[in-house]
């Protein structure tokens, strides 16, 4: 049985593909200092409370683990938390995942899957964006995360460390048998941040700018079902053990939609319209971000199967009900 280390395996993307690697028959251990992350989500393996921060704990729970596989999904993920902590940032997303890096090395390079962003092209020279679109963040958070696929291709040129980048454009929706789903605090994301603006009469959704050059003058994003996404980590996992190399590829369905769009499937799942103020724009955030997902097709056969924006709304929503709020 292969055996996957997962780094931020308590978290929304990670435990979801904890529950798809079990799927597949792996045997899953989650590393996960808890900072941002659920007990309860861990539930397909055991749980090692630790930070990758800690480089002794790290080791130690790689030599207990002996994995044939990291999947590395522990970071910190606010962009708007980076513009006024880089420090934060720099720290947590970047030396973390040097000091990983350099356990992986010393363990015969243990090949990793990394999650890396669409917040690491920064705003589109060209759409749909490819993975050999000029990569020029634009903000902490995207460059944290770059930085690490810089390091990526060093240690493969260097040490042989053999990876696999997936790039996720807006991961959203929940595992549909309602086991897991997305738990940030604060919430930030615009899907479950809707759907609470059109149940619950204390909560109203900010649209942040109505100017920008799209067909609604509302933002446009590549939503993508975090269950495809734990589809693509397993894909990738058995790629990468019979691939060399330092490979990246886009997770993303190559649709656009808007926030007024997205604000419409809130209103047609939840049966009322979502409580709307019409804001400025939020620092940061592009017109427009829509993948290519050409090459993780082309090279690992996968295509998204759960992320019509109707069926990502739906599996949010039964989720957020479920949690008894
Ligand atoms: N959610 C998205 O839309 C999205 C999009 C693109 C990329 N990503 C990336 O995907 C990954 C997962 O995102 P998420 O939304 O599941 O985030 P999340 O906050 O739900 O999960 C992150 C997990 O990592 C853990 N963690 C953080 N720092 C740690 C450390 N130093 N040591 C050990 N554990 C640590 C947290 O406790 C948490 O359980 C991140 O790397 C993020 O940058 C997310
Ligand atoms: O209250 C809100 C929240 C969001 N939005 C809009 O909804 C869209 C989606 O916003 P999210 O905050 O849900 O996600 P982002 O597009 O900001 O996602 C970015 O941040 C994520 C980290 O949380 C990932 O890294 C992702 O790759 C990166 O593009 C954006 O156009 C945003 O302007 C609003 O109008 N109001």
């Amino acid at each position: 049985m292969k055996r996957v280390f997962v780094t931020g395996g308590a978290g929304y993307v990670g435990a979801h593909c904890c529950k798809a690697f079990a799927a597949d028959g792996w045997e899953v251990v989650t590393f996960d200092d808890l900072s941002r992350g659920w007990r309860e989500a861990v539930r397909w393996g055991p749980l090692i409370e630790g930070s990758l921060l800690d480089r002794e704990a790290l080791g130690r729970a790689m030599d207990e683990t002996r994995p044939d596989l990291v999947a590395h999904f522990a970071a910190f993920a606010y962009v708007g938390e980076s513009v006024g902590d880089p420090g934060l940032y720099y720290r947590n997303n970047t030396v973390a995942s040097l000091n990983l890096m350099q356990e992986l090395v010393a363990r015969a390079a243990v090949p990793v899957l990394f999650s890396g962003t669409c917040a690491s092209y920064g705003n589109p020279q060209f759409l749909p964006i490819t993975e050999d679109h000029p990569q020029v963040p634009i903000n902490p958070y995207g460059w944290s995360k770059l930085f690490v696929e810089k390091m990526l291709h060093s240690f493969h040129a260097a040490h042989g460390l053999n990876s696999v980048t997936l790039r996720y454009f807006n991961a959203a929706g929940a595992d549909p048998d309602g086991e897991i789903g997305e738990r940030h605090e604060p919430e930030t994301h615009a899907i479950p941040l809707a759907i609470e603006a059109a149940i619950n009469e204390a909560a109203d959704f900010t649209v942040f700018g109505t100017d920008f050059d799209t067909p609604d003058g509302t933002p446009v994003r590549d939503y993508i079902h975090v269950t495809d996404l734990a589809d693509a980590h397993v894909r990738a996992a058995n790629y990468l053990l019979r691939e060399a190399g330092c490979h990246a590829f886009n997770l993303g369905t190559g649709q656009g939609t808007s926030v007024k769009e997205l604000l419409a499937a809130v209103a047609r799942a939840v049966g009322a319209e979502p409580k709307v103020t019409w804001g400025a724009r939020r620092a940061g955030d592009p017109a427009i971000l829509v993948a290519s997902a050409q090459k993780a097709k082309s090279h690992l056969g996968w295509t998204p199967a759960h992320s019509s924006i109707e069926e990502i709304v739906e599996s949010a929503l039964t989720w957020r009900n479920s949690m008894g709020r």
